[in-house]
This record gives structure tokens, C-alpha cells and sequence, in this order.
């Protein structure tokens, strides 16, 4: 609920200026059935047609009030209900920019969609129907009370004790009816969860012949969504039943009373009207409210998921970039700035026994290339995750031209890193606007400058060129293609640190070659690290950092290594009788 109060805020008008126009709404239906028991005991009853022309006209005036209020009303509901939605689904994109993977994992993505999509759309519909239907129901029920009494006191106190005995019902069904809404919530996060893995994994699925199993799996969720769907339904069937059983009751009670105190010449006989339809009215309306606060602890179930990512504290932090403002740190003997440094960098994930990293202490300078090679599963692309911050140490120090990474913002960090990641993942549009990703104001010629450099030469021979379409993820382009664009991509911005994590292991060697080449110039003016698992990519490398089981067990030039490093010989040597060793340039 604070979350909701505090996105409403900014929308005080139009909340205010909603409900004035539903108390309207709900002021002119009020106000038809007293004056058409006015018109008919007074005007039909003595035959005054001045009467009943005047109590026409004022009949009149209260319908288009309040059809009025209702279509403006209506309108106001679900402009409020959708600005509402909009502000809090932005919030949650917004919050989930400043995860780090063990934020995200904690949530897991299907829930992060359901939580923008689907739970925001129940927080919509209710927002509008609460609006319309709960809001107006205590004034309905005091007001519609009130008049009915003014006709009679006797039926207002019948209206007053009918009311009372359906509430009853109502909350008694609504509060046991609220932990099955709250279930049918996680079964819709479940079912978007097991939905998402068997369409993601489809080829997987079909390739190791698993489809019975998928099926299987998919039909649990879905039958468990399923009853508790027809729980909810049967619930609904029986309210709305009651709800009509106890509407005819009351109209019968109303018409039986009616016709008594009418019989005792203690109420006209158009009253009797009056009073049914406030019966009607009233019972309608709780009916209605009922039915929307079924619903009510979904959304509110809806609006704790939403609290829970963007109320979270992300792991990562931004600093103030102040104390560590990046400076510049002091360059080697030979001139070499240090752009990126780990002192005795330690790492271990929130959910493992054991550091990842462990006490890694090197530096990449600006103007030389380091690179990283190691096994499989010996902490690399986590070296390249630490400099971006996507996690933060747990022991030692990173820093980044001088400042602790810690003490920067992760804006300025990342303004100033050109990162491509192992898995090269390109978003939907055009071959221009995936490579505009990496610097918005990019002319032509500077995207074909990039596109030059990383070897993808391939896009001028594609019939639309630099306007050629991108799928999403860029699965109509080969590995290798998808490879050599996100590596464009990250030459398209001008940055101190390029970090290319085994970036060109989908390349033939021929274009690994050529490409490393031209980067050579690109990157001149720059640190460069690359994560590899080719000895061939990195031979050149200025400095080569050795890791196994997350600590670095060499570090130095290739032949070096190659005198100094059993690991490092070891895997040159598996890779040279392989033949992959060969140096094409
Ligand atoms: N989110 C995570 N939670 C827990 N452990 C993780 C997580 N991500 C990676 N690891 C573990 O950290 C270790 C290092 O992973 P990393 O991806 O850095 O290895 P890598 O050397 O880049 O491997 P590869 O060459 O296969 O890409 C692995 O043992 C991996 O299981």
C-alpha cells in the first residue's frame, strides 16, 4: 500500500479531480429515485402537470450528472489506473538497471517480467474498478440509508439491517478468499518461469528428444494454475448467487414492509419505489465491491513483488566520485599508465563455498594489451566482471585509472570501459542502431570505420547494408557475424579500457588474426584486455595472466611463460599439437 500511496503522489490532481467527478456520479444517482417518488405521490397523485414537468426536468439534470460523472469518470479512472501502472513498471526497469547478476538471480527473469507485465495489469484493473465500485460504496450506502429513512424510518432501518447482513457476508468471503488469490499469483510467476526455460530451450528439448518430459512438466503447472483458477471461479459463482438470492430477499422484505406502512397511510405508494431501488442500488453496489475486493489482496500481492525489486538495496552500490575521482595513476618506468588495477583482489559468490578469485594483484596499462587465459570454469569472465562492477570484491581492491572502482560511479565506470561480452548478444532493430548502442551521435563513416576494424565486412555485401535487419539477440546473424558486430559495437566507443571476453573464439583464425591486427591501431591509446582460451589470440599479448582455480599461477610475455609456467606450457602444448597454435598473421 505505501508503494501504491507513493506513486500516487505524483497524480494528487487527477485523484482529486477523479473522485469529485465519481461522488458526482454517484450524487445524481442518488438523488432519481427520491424525486420520481416526489413526481408521481405529488404531481401524478393531484394532477399537477406543472409538476410534474419540473420533476422531469430535475430528473433529467441528476441522470446527465450522473452519466456524465460516469463516462468522465471512467475515462479519469483508467488514465490514473495507467499513468499509475506506467510510473511503477518504470521504476521497476529502472531498479533492475542497478542489479548485479546475484540481484537478478535472486528474482530470477520470468519473475521479473511477470512483476512488470502481469502484475502491474492486475494493479491496473484494480485500481479502475476500486475507483468505480469500492470507493463509492460507504458514501452509497450512508446517503442511500439516509434517504430512504427520509422517506420512511421504518424502511430505512429494513435497508440499514439488509446492508449490514450482505457486508458481513461479504468480508467473511473476501478474507477467505484472499490466500487463494495470493496462490494463483505465484502459479502465474511458476507457469511464467517453466514457460519461458521449455521456449528458450526448445532446440534443446527436441534435440535430446525430452518433449514428453517438457509436456509433462508444463502440464503440473498449468493444472495446478488451472483448479485453483476453478477454485476461485466457484467462489465467484457462489458470491454472485448469494448475492442475488439476498438481493430477491431484500426485495421482497422491502415490498412486504412497503405495503404495510403504505396500508397504514404512513408512506406514499411511489415511496415504495424509492426505497426498493436504493435497496437495489445499495445491494448492487456491495455486490459489486465485493466481486473487486475479491481481487483486491492479488493486487496486493502484485504491489509487494513490485516493492520487493525496487525497494531492494542492490548489491552495488554507486560511490560519490568525489574521494576517488578518477585522476590518473602513476605510469610505469616506461610510461605506461595504469588504467585498470587488482591488489590482492579476492572474490567469492554470494552462493559458493569457496573464492572464485584469490588474491590477484596486475595491472593493465594504457597502449599495452593484457590478456587472460586459463581453463574452463578458472574465473576470467569474472576478472572482467569485477572491473565492471557487475560484482564488487570481497577482499584487495580494483581501481580503475587511479580511483577504487568502488568510490566511482558505476555510470562514469562503465562511460569509460568498451566491454564485449562472451556471449555476443545484439538487440532487435537494424545493423546501425546496434552499433549507435555504443555511441549515439556515430556518423556513417564512423560505423563503417568500426564495422572495418572488427573484420564484419560482410554487412556492405547484405542487400540494405548498415540498415539491414537485426533480430532480436541477433539470431539471424552466424556466430562469428554476431561476434564481429558487438565487437564494431564496442569500437564505436571511445574508452580507456577495451575488454574483449573470448570475444573471438567463433572467428576462423585467419580473421581472429586480421582483426587483432586492426585493433592494434584502434586501441592504441587505450589499455586492451582479452580473455581467451586460443593461445594463438593472445601470444602477443604484452602480458599474459595465467589463472587456475581463480588464482594467478603465471604472468608474463609468451615466451616467458612458456620457460617459467608449467599451466601455461601445458595448455600451449595441448593447442600446438592440435594445431591451433599457428600464428596466421
Ligand atoms: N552467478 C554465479 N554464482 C555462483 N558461481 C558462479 C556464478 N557465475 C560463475 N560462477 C562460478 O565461478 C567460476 C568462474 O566462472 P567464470 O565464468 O569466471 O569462468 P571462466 O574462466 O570465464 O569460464 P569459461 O572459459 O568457461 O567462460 C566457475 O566455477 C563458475 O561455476
Amino acid at each position: 500500500m505505501r508503494l501504491l500511496l507513493r506513486f500516487l503522489r505524483p497524480h494528487k490532481k487527477l485523484v482529486a479531480i477523479t473522485l469529485l467527478v465519481v461522488l458526482l456520479d454517484n450524487t445524481g444517482t442518488l438523488l432519481v429515485p427520491t424525486m420520481l417518488a416526489n413526481m408521481v405521490n405529488t404531481g401524478i397523485a393531484t394532477g399537477d402537470f406543472n409538476h410534474i414537468v419540473q420533476g422531469g426536468a430535475l430528473m433529467l439534470g441528476a441522470s446527465m450528472l450522473a452519466s456524465g460523472g460516469a463516462i468522465t469518470g471512467t475515462y479519469l479512472a483508467a488514465r490514473l489506473a495507467s499513468n499509475v501502472a506506467r510510473d511503477i513498471r518504470d521504476a521497476i526497469y529502472e531498479r533492475s538497471l542497478a542489479f548485479s547478476n546475484s540481484d537478478f538471480e535472486h528474482f530470477g527473469t520470468g519473475s521479473m517480467i511477470t512483476r512488470s507485465l502481469n502484475d502491474m495489469n492486475v494493479v491496473q484493473q484494480s485500481i479502475i474498478a476500486t475507483i468505480q465500485m469500492v470507493l463509492p460504496l460507504p458514501f452509497l450506502c450512508i446517503v442511500g440509508i439516509f434517504m430512504a429513512c427520509l422517506i420512511d424510518w421504518q424502511m430505512g432501518m429494513l435497508l440499514a439491517a439488509v446492508t449490514a447482513v450482505v457486508m458481513v457476508i461479504a468480508v467473511v468471503t473476501i478474507v477467505n478468499a484472499a490466500p487463494i488469490f495470493m496462490r494463483l499469483q505465484k502459479l502465474i510467476d511458476r507457469m511464467n518461469v517453466v514457460l519461458r526455460e521449455s521456449i528458450i530451450g526448445v532446440r534443446v528439448i527436441r534435440a535430446f528428444t525430452k518433449e514428453r518430459h517438457e509436456e509433462r512438466r508444463l502440464d503440473e503447472v498449468f493444472s495446478d494454475y488451472a483448479s485453483s483458477a476453478i477454485k476461485v471461479n466457484m467462489m465467484f459463482a457462489g458470491v454472485d448467487a448469494a448475492s442475488f438470492f439476498l438481493m430477491n430477499i431484500a426485495e421482497v422484505a422491502v415490498l412486504w414492509l412497503g405495503g404495510n406502512r403504505v396500508g397504514a397511510h404512513a408512506m406514499e405508494i411511489a415511496s415504495i419505489s424509492a426505497v426498493l431501488e436504493y435497496a437495489m442500488l445499495i445491494l448492487f453496489y456491495i455486490m459489486a465491491a465485493q466481486m473487486v475486493a475479491l481481487t483486491l489482496p492479488r493486487a496486493k500481492a502484485c504491489l509487494d513483488r513490485a516493492s520487493e525489486v525496487i525497494d531492494l538495496v542492490p548489491e552495488i552500490r554507486d560511490g560519490t566520485d568525489a574521494a576517488g575521482a578518477v585522476k590518473g595513476a602513476a605510469a610505469d618506468a616506461r610510461g605506461n599508465e595504469a588504467v585498470a588495477a587488482f591488489d590482492h583482489a579476492t572474490f567469492k559468490f554470494s552462493d559458493a563455498d569457496e573464492d572464485t578469485l584469490h588474491d590477484l594483484t596486475f595491472t593493465c596499462r594504457r597502449g599495452q594489451t593484457t590478456a587472460i587465459i586459463g581453463s574452463t570454469g578458472s574465473g576470467k569472465s569474472t576478472v572482467a566482471k569485477l572491473l565492471l562492477r557487475f560484482h564488487d570484491v570481497t577482499d584487495g581492491s580494483v581501481s580503475f585509472c587511479g580511483a577504487d572502482v568502488r568510490a566511482m560511479t558505476q555510470e562514469s565506470l562503465r562511460d569509460r570501459i568498451a566491454y564485449v561480452p562472451q556471449k555476443a548478444w545484439l538487440f532487435s532493430g537494424t545493423v546501425a542502431s546496434s552499433l549507435r548502442f555504443g555511441n549515439e551521435g556515430a556518423t556513417e563513416d564512423e560505423m563503417r570505420h568500426a564495422l572495418e576494424v572488427a573484420q564484419a565486412g560482410f554487412v556492405d555485401e547484405l542487400p540494405d547494408g548498415l540498415q539491414a535487419r537485426v533480430a532480436q539477440g541477433g539470431t539471424n546473424f552466424s556466430g562469428g557475424q554476431r561476434q564481429r558486430l558487438s565487437i564494431a559495437r564496442a569500437l564505436m566507443k571511445h574508452a580507456d579500457l577495451y575488454i574483449f571476453d573470448d570475444s573471438f573464439s567463433a572467428l576462423d583464425f585467419k580473421t581472429d588474426a586480421a582483426l587483432r591486427r586492426a585493433l592494434v591501431d584502434e586501441t592504441r591509446d587505450a589499455a586492451v584486455l582479452i580473455i581467451a582460451q586460443r593461445i594463438s589470440t593472445i601470444l602477443h599479448a604484452d602480458q599474459i595472466v595465467v589463472l587456475k582455480d581463480g588464482v594467478v599461477v603465471g604472468l608474463g610475455a609468451h615466451e616467458e611463460l612458456m620457460r617459467d609456467c608449467a599451466v601455461y606450457r601445458a595448455i600451449a602444448d595441448s593447442q600446438m599439437k592440435g594445431g591451433a597454435g599457428d600464428d596466421q598473421r
